[in-house]
């Protein structure tokens, strides 16, 4: 993990490997601000704050509360609280109201492929919740063969990115196709599929790797039951989706400890995770962008980009979409959300689906003779 370098880029640490072009990095690195990945405490609870004094940092700077609404909450994990739950009744309703704001990406199927009838489409996809369901152990995020045939065919009709906050060569093991573009560490490390032109490498790429602050990490939570760390190599995941609820504080002070340490890094809050990346103006928007530009295909009147992703840190795709006011971003969620997306799928399994429509639907158009001159849609 390269956490520490003084470099104001995010960075190459190793050569691409030669079956791969590697896309390379954005120049235009900024100070990072603040923006999308934050959110509000879930409406559904508010847990009452135990007194420590100890643990001030992490509740003054609102982290514990970000910790508690990070997934969809769960009765098991409330029971404990004195919170009015809603029931499944209400869920229902507050679901299908919430969807006249977010429709079902499935059920809008037409009305998206219409729209995209003239234009190239380019497909971007988290991974886990996305295109895996979320389970307690990070290893055994696995995607199902029926979903891997959906993105292959997916992949031959259009531009395919994987854009995840792993390590890249973790999701593109995980996922298994060469013929996509990834992106891993939430768009800090971006490769081609095989044979694919090199587009760009970022000048200031360095060589070494910097294990201090991953190293510190580990030490300091080593004691604290179910808590697992990852190491993405531009950033670092603090797991606690198995750490006792009780213990969260702890976890968030010691993260919260390292970063005190080094100013250049900062966090983000995912599912039941705390990540840690570099203060530096790059997200899984910009991710999106640099793709489009690099691809050739940022003409907005041409270019249908669609992105599909479950968790905080795809908000900055859905909003990058947003304010281009150039395709579409779909929130992959079961219960309502805040979200700069477009439309909604309740889970995997509709996403899957979704990834067959379309399909289907570029199928259709090439036999009815649609503009397209056979399966890929050509890039650039
Ligand atoms: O951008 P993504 O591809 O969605 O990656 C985000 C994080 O996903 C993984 O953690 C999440 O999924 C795990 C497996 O289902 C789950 O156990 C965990 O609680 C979730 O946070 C991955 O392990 C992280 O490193 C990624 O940052």
């Amino acid at each position: 993990m390269d956490l520490t370098s003084k470099h104001t880029s995010p960075v190459l640490t190793e050569p691409a490997p030669m079956n791969k072009s590697r896309l390379g990095i954005h120049p235009a690195i900024l100070p990072y601000s603040q923006s999308g990945g934050s959110f509000p405490p879930s409406k559904y609870i508010t847990i009452p704050r135990k007194k420590s004094g100890k643990f001030d940092d992490v509740w003054s700077n609102g982290w514990l509360d970000a910790m508690k609404s990070s997934s969809p909450p769960r009765k098991k994990l409330i029971k404990d609280f004195d919170v009015d739950f809603p029931s499944d009744d209400d869920t229902d309703v507050a679901y299908s109201s919430w969807m006249l704001k977010y429709p079902s990406a499935l059920n809008s199927l037409e009305q998206i492929t219409s729209y995209a009838k003239n234009k190239k489409i380019a497909v971007f996809l988290d991974y886990d919740g996305t295109l895996s369901p979320i389970v307690d152990d990070p290893d055994c995020a696995v995607m199902s063969n029926a979903m891997r045939c959906a993105v292959r065919n997916v992949a031959k009709y259009f531009p395919t990115a994987i854009i995840s906050g792993r390590k890249r060569e973790k999701v593109s093991e995980l996922v298994g196709l060469t013929e996509l573009y990834y992106a891993g560490s939430h768009g800090m490390d971006i490769v081609g599929p095989v044979g694919q032109t090199v587009l760009n490498s970022h000048p200031n790429c360095i060589g070494s790797t910097d294990q201090q602050v991953f190293g510190t990490l580990v030490k300091k939570t080593k004691d604290i039951k179910g808590a697992k760390l990852e190491n993405h190599k531009f950033c670092a995941a603090v797991h606690y989706r198995n750490v006792d609820e009780k213990n969260w504080p702890t976890i968030a002070q010691c993260v919260h400890d390292v970063l005190k340490d080094h100013p250049r890094l900062r966090l983000t809050h995912g599912r039941k995770v705390l990540e840690i990346r570099p203060v530096i103006d790059w997200n899984k928007g910009k991710a999106v962008e640099f793709l489009l530009e690099s691809l050739g295909l940022n003409s907005s009147e041409d270019v249908l980009p669609i992105f599909i992703g479950d968790d905080r840190t795809d908000e900055d795709a859905f909003k990058v979409l947003r304010e281009r006011n150039q395709g579409y971003g779909i929130l992959v969620s079961p219960m309502p959300k805040e979200t700069n997306a477009f439309y909604s799928l309740r889970d995997p399994s509709e996403v899957m689906e979704f990834l067959r429509g379309l399909v289907r639907s570029q199928k259709k158009k090439v036999v009815g003779g649609g503009g397209e001159e056979g399966g890929k849609q050509r890039i650039g």
